[in-house]
């Protein structure tokens, strides 16, 4: 029998799927993010969305603006995207690259927060995407159908047969990161894909399944899109997360809304794990019995999926309980952490 580590040394990681909204949220959330990762893909579903090279590259000096000054995050480094819209003009594409922007996002239309302006058909997208496969810029998917008809529980593998299947026959070299997934469903087909095909998989999806919304009542702190799955799904995710698979990379979905927003009668989409993401993936990891493949998923295969270099400098977690706060300081009101008050075993130090 091996005894645990009292601490891991890891490659510096980035986070490949994170919202950190604008103004004085953006300020109120960045730094947790920045403390952890070097370098994170920023979705772009602000309201409006950015749907521009010119509005990404204003939106990146934003959040430039609101790193620290000095020390710890003072390096981060945003990787910005476009927001997918039926109208969104293939010459776009080049402005985009010629400004930085890696990747484009892809909302179905009404599938989450911020979705409105998403992509009604597809089919609409085909020019822009031909550019993009031909530029290199990545396609990054909310992977949920939005037909009535199909089971909330069911729109992601739905969204499989009827959306992905038939983007990767007409686009067979687009890099597609199949975004926070949730079921077996998306983690089997990312696992047979070919090399054009990645996922992203969140630390509250390796945590949690569905049971955690309702445990002694409804939890909105819980509730995010795509929702969280059965077990078994549970089980699939953390298998492909520690299989050592590069098709399967950390992306945390930190999805930061006021706590009224989320403790109301109709509470918002998101769970906020920005303040103890690491901590979060290395609890589920190690219950896995997989600490040794956390590097990988944390800090090389993301990099070397978008074809960027892997970071220098490295991070360590110790083994030592931490408890998180009540809530946090968010621009004139506050912010419930996933996990709030409660106390977890690793600390980023
Ligand atoms: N994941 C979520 O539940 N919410 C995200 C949007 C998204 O990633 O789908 C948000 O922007 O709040
Ligand atoms: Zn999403
Ligand atoms: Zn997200």
């Amino acid at each position: 029998m091996t005894t645990a580590p009292v601490s891991i040394t890891l490659t510096r990681p980035d986070d490949w799927h994170l919202h950190l909204r604008d103004g004085t949220a953006l300020q109120a959330v960045l730094p947790a993010t920045a403390a952890q990762f070097a370098r994170a893909i920023v979705m772009p579903n602000l309201r409006p969305p950015v749907t521009m090279a010119e509005q990404a590259v204003a939106y990146r000096e934003r959040i430039l603006a609101a790193r620290p000054a000095t020390g710890a995050g003072s390096d981060f480094t945003p990787l910005m995207t476009l927001y997918l819209t039926d109208n969104t003009p293939p010459e776009e594409i080049v402005r985009a690259k010629a400004a930085g922007v890696v990747a484009l996002k892809l909302y179905p239309a009404g599938a989450t927060t911020n979705s409105d302006a998403g992509v009604t058909d597809i089919r609409r997208t085909y020019p822009t995407l031909e550019a993009m496969q031909r530029e290199g810029l990545l396609l990054l998917v909310h992977g949920e159908v939005t037909d009535p008809a199909v089971d909330v529980f069911d729109r992601e593998a739905v969204f499989i047969e009827r959306v992905m299947t038939p983007l990767r026959r007409d686009f067979p070299e687009l890099k597609v990161v199949f975004e926070h997934i949730t079921t077996r469903d998306a983690a089997q087909y990312v696992a047979q894909a070919d090399r054009f095909t990645a996922a992203t998989v969140t630390a509250h999806h390796l945590l949690y399944n569905r049971n955690a919304l309702f445990m002694g009542g409804l939890r909105p702190h819980w509730y995010c899109l795509p929702v969280l799955k059965r077990e078994l799904h549970r089980q699939a995710l953390v298998d492909a997360a520690t299989s050592g698979s590069p098709k399967f990379f950390l992306g945390t979905d930190s999805a930061p809304h006021a706590a009224a927003l989320k403790e109301a009668s109709v509470c918002g989409a998101g769970c906020y794990t920005a303040p103890a993401a690491l901590e979060l993936y290395a609890e589920a990891f190690e219950a896995a019995g997989a600490l040794d493949r956390l590097e990988g998923f944390a800090s090389h295969h993301g990099a070397d999926f978008y074809g960027l270099p892997r970071n220098t400098g490295t991070v360590t977690l110790r083994r030592q309980p931490r408890t998180l706060p009540e809530s946090l300081p968010f621009g004139d009101t506050v912010i419930k952490p996933l996990r709030a008050g409660e106390t977890l075993n690793w600390t980023l130090s």
